[in-house]
């Protein structure tokens, strides 16, 4: 399981790179970088609602889709500002074992940078 949300993350952010700069007309996520940030960022905004539309229905394979849909915009945000989620992990691993409520109060301590 762990593999192939690996394989299949892998796969799609090496797809969502090679569509920069690419062909608007046969390519959505290229249509989206080309639109560019307000687009981008536009689209996430949508889809954290329909997420929440979606877990509030109560169907467990809307909440799925609507999820797919939020990670996938995701991972073009990011990709948008040359970061994957990678920087996301990495950042969860940093975290691995730290209490929220510790977490939360370090936050006042130190700026966010890595
Ligand atoms: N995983 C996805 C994926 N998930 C969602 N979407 C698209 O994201 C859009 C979601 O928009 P909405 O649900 O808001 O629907 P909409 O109202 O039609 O969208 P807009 O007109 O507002 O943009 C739809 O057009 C979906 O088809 C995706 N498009 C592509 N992928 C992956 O990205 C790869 C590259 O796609 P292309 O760049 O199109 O080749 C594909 O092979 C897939 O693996």
């Amino acid at each position: 399981m762990q593999h192939r949300v690996d394989s299949v993350l892998s796969e799609l952010a090496r797809i969502i790179e090679s569509r920069k700069g690419g062909n608007t007309e046969a390519s959505y996520v290229a249509r989206l970088f080309n639109k560019g940030e307000d687009t981008i960022l536009k689209k996430v905004g949508e889809e954290c609602t329909e997420v929440i539309i979606a877990a509030k229905g109560g169907h467990p394979y809307q909440i799925i889709y609507e999820t797919a849909d939020l990670l996938f915009h995701t991972m073009i945000m990011l990709s948008h500002y040359n970061l994957s989620l990678d920087d996301v992990v990495r950042e969860l691993a940093r975290r691995e074992g730290m209490s929220g409520l510790e977490e939360k109060a370090s936050r006042n301590e130190a700026p966010l940078e890595p």
